[in-house]
């Protein structure tokens, strides 16, 4: 054992005097070159192909260096054995992953392997520079086998920039517009006021038939997957929404619950503030993609009865911007009009710009124009209505925390909660008075309200209010209700929003032809 350490010394001695040598015989210069030469060769017979993505680039940071760094977070799985270091990105409220210095994860496009390092050295002369630069130069080096170059760059490349804008919108604060009192533009020409948008409203909180539920959802779903659906079909990636029922039944709560489901930012058009079609039209060529554009009680905002009172304006008025607005100024004296609106949501304006829901509330779908509520403009019709018993339950679940349903006044819940005509609004204000006299007492405070409630509406002259209904009279009212007033034009049953699979196309067709 001893000798075994004496010839380890001399060894490492050895090697220290050769080192020595090497640093007194060769200079730094030389030394680098020789390391340049090495590399260069390496990779010369190298089955592989070296690309560098360097933090800044000249003056600017790298966008794709960044753009990297949040691809990997979503790639690079904690489980994959990879160091991962923390971040929380600039007006971001999550956290972030992200390759720590030195180390490689191995990711897959297009059924290739490509690997990623993230290679961090510690910056040598900085020079002269205009802002302070960082005392390490990092980068990322993407290796990728030669064969597959072709198959690969620039697809990855646009793959992962692609990805990195995704998890940043996810990341960050929704925003919610308003548009400017008067049409009156912010210092940077734009007609939106931003706010964040913290909404807690979501579709766990939100209190309706649980099976109307998932079908929202499984219709938004398919919208936001369905760019190739779109695409194939030639149509325009949006899709309307009108949402109608008496007030407190969360027709906004919905709004808010889509956008906190699909991640999207909300245009809130406040149409008395719009004072033309042309503004109108402006205003949407500001919005975004993946937003939902809504506007509340249309049925109060403007005058929409009557396409035919749109005539053409008697003198064309020139608008904030200079340019002549033709619509300005309609027979009724309104400048905008239903064709004005029914423009806004799928004439070819509606197209400049992609993924945008619209979303319409009214608590009087009767008084709508019949050509506004058509599919391809309002594709799905959603009614909001009072507060059913599995809507109850949710309320239940989410103010009292209750998880059990078998008490005794649930059944007397379930019997008055359709006779009482009460939203979900009505609803949680007795739950939220009575919450802390304990989940009991204020189930049995709501039946007490429910009770009052139906008598007096039977004392009213409502409908009769006591005896529980039967499910098959059940069905038909919430049939009645779903399916198209009276006198209005009969509406196409709303089409799946981006089911990918093929139809014979023909009612995409004609719809088309429609929209043209
Ligand atoms: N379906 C619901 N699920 C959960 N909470 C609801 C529901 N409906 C109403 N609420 C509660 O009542 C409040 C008012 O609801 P909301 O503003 O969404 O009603 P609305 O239908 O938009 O009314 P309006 O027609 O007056 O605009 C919400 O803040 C929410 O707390
Ligand atoms: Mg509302």
């Amino acid at each position: 054992m001893k000798e075994y350490w004496t010839m380890l010394a001399s060894l490492m001695g050895a090697l220290a005097f050769l080192q020595g040598m090497l640093h007194a015989v060769f200079p730094a210069e030389l030394r680098a070159a020789l390391a340049r030469l090495l590399g260069r060769l390496t990779r010369a017979f190298s089955p592989y192909c070296y690309f560098d993505v360097t933090e800044t680039d000249g003056m600017s940071n790298n966008e794709i260096y960044d753009a990297v760094q949040l691809y990997l977070s979503s790639t690079a799985a904690p489980a994959s054995g990879a160091r991962l270091s923390l971040t929380r990105p600039h007006n971001a409220t999550s956290f972030t992953f992200g390759l720590a210095a030195s180390d490689r994860v191995v990711d897959a496009f297009r059924g290739a392997a490509v690997t990623w390092e993230h290679v961090v050295a510690p910056r040598q002369s900085p020079g002269f520079s205009w802002r302070p630069l960082p005392e390490e130069k990092r980068r990322f080096t993407l290796r990728i086998r030669r064969g597959d170059r072709e198959k690969l760059l620039p697809a990855y490349l646009d793959h992962i920039l692609a990805t990195a804008q995704e998890i940043r919108r996810r990341s960050q604060d929704r925003l919610l517009y308003t548009n400017a009192r008067g049409g009156a533009m912010d210092s940077r020409g734009l007609p939106w006021d931003p706010v964040p948008f913290k909404h807690p409203s979501t579709f766990d909180t939100l209190a309706m038939d649980p099976d109307r539920k998932a079908s929202i959802m499984a219709d938004l779903r398919d919208f936001a997957d369905g760019s190739s659906f779109y695409e194939r079909t030639g149509r325009a990636w949006k899709r309307g929404y009108l949402l109608y029922g008496p007030p407190g039944t969360g027709k906004s709560s919905m709004i808010a619950a889509m956008a906190n489901f699909l991640g999207y930012d909300v245009y809130d058009l406040e149409l008395t503030e719009v004072s033309s079609n042309a503004e109108l039209r402006k205003l949407l060529m500001k919005t975004t993609s993946k937003s939902i554009i809504v506007i509340e009680d249309i049925d109060c905002s403007v005058d929409l009865t009557n396409r035919a009172a749109l005539a053409p304006a008697p003198r064309p008025r020139p608008t904030l911007d200079g340019a002549v607005d033709q619509d300005a100024g309609a027979a009724s004296g309104r400048s905008i009009t239903l064709s004005g609106l029914l423009n806004f949501t799928d004439g070819l304006w509606s197209c400049c710009g992609s993924e945008r829901i619209f979303v319409f509330t009214t608590n009087h779908i009767e008084k709508l124009d019949p050509a506004l509520l058509r599919s391809g403009r309002m594709d799905m019709h959603v009614f909001m209505s009072y507060c059913t018993f599995p809507a109850l339950k949710i309320l239940l679940k989410n103010y009292l925390c209750l998880q059990d349903d078998s008490a005794e006044v649930m059944r007397g819940l379930e019997e008055w909660i359709e006779a009482a005509e009460i939203t979900p609004a009505d609803v949680s204000e007795v739950l939220i008075k009575n919450r802390r006299n304990g989940k009991e007492r204020a189930m049995e405070e709501l039946l007490e309200v429910l009770k009052t409630r139906a008598e007096k509406r039977h004392l009213d002259g409502g409908k009769a209010a006591a005896p529980p209904k039967d499910n098959d009279e059940e069905e038909e009212e919430k049939r009645a209700l779903e399916s198209p007033k009276e006198g209005k034009e009969p509406e196409p049953e709303p089409e799946p929003a981006g089911k990918d699979s093929c139809g014979d196309g023909q009612d995409e067709e004609a719809d088309a032809k429609k929209q043209l």
